[in-house]
């Protein structure tokens, strides 16, 4: 665990792997943390410099007062690179991670050199539907919302086969007791529309997407990868919103596979 300050918030990050190998810095799902990467990471082959962290109100990480917008998030995976010494770096995220990932990408193009998307979009959702859940979480709390948010993004196969980590993937979003973190980043995908500006990225990207993906289907993610001038397309099969817990093997394998094509190393 290493807390750095970022962008005026405390941050909780971990740095595995190989220091003066190609930085990869990985973003976590709304309602996840750092933990979401833990089979990915594990799979990785040696020689990168991972970064992993909680963003905002997420996990161990600083929770500022709500709403956040998406260049917030950016800000600070920005102040975690510097504080963590790091000049440039590939950036995976997922979900709302994607969307930060692009937003870096987009507002700091000169230190975030590839983008690994995933399950994710130019604009996720409708903006009635976010009002909606921030709502429904500040009235409720979380855990009544638990159930559905894990069906979606577990698929049915992995929750049979691994009851014991489908129960503790839920307890990490039912058992999230401050919710200002939860409602400010559903404000910032309330708010969020990256599509006018997605023609100015021109690093190279990967967009990867279960392929039952419910919320962010794969329509959405094809349509991204369309709309960059620099990206590929890759489904991920069987797996819903979270394949990197699904299938870590198979995510690790093409996550490095772009790291080593976008860096060279
Ligand atoms: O929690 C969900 O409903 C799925 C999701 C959409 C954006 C995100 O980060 O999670």
């Amino acid at each position: 665990m290493q807390v750095v300050e970022a962008n005026g918030t405390y941050l909780n990050s971990r740095r595995d792997g190989t220091r003066g190998g190609p930085t990869v810095v990985f973003a976590n799902a709304l309602g996840t943390d750092l933990r979401l990467w833990d089979g990915t990471v594990a799979a990785l082959p040696p020689g990168l410099d991972v970064l992993r962290y909680d963003t905002r109100g997420h996990g161990l990480s600083g929770a500022p007062e709500p709403p956040y917008a998406m260049a917030d998030h950016a800000r600070d995976l920005i102040g975690l690179l510097d504080a963590h010494g790091i000049d440039k770096a590939v950036v995976c995220g997922i979900s709302i991670g994607g969307m930060i990932a692009l937003q870096a990408a987009l507002d700091a193009p000169e230190r975030i050199v590839g983008v690994v998307a995933m399950d994710t979009g130019h604009k996720i959702g409708s903006a009635d539907g976010w009002q909606q859940r921030i709502d429904s979480v500040l009235a409720e709390g979380l855990g009544k919302l638990a159930d559905s948010i894990v069906l979606g993004w577990l698929s049915e196969g992995y929750r049979r086969d691994n009851p014991g980590a489908a129960q503790a993937w839920r307890h990490m979003i039912a058992r999230t007791p401050d919710p200002r973190g939860y409602t400010g980043s559903c404000a910032a995908l309330r708010d969020t529309d990256l599509t006018p500006r997605l023609s100015e990225l021109r690093q190279p990207a990967l967009v990867l997407c279960g392929s039952d993906d419910p919320s962010t289907p794969p329509d959405l993610n094809r349509a991204l990868a369309g709309l960059l001038a620099n990206a590929r397309y890759r489904e991920i099969a069987d797996t819903k919103h979270l394949p990197c817990i699904e299938k870590p093997h198979e995510v690790a394998g093409l996550i490095a596979a772009f790291v080593q094509e976008t860096t060279g190393g």
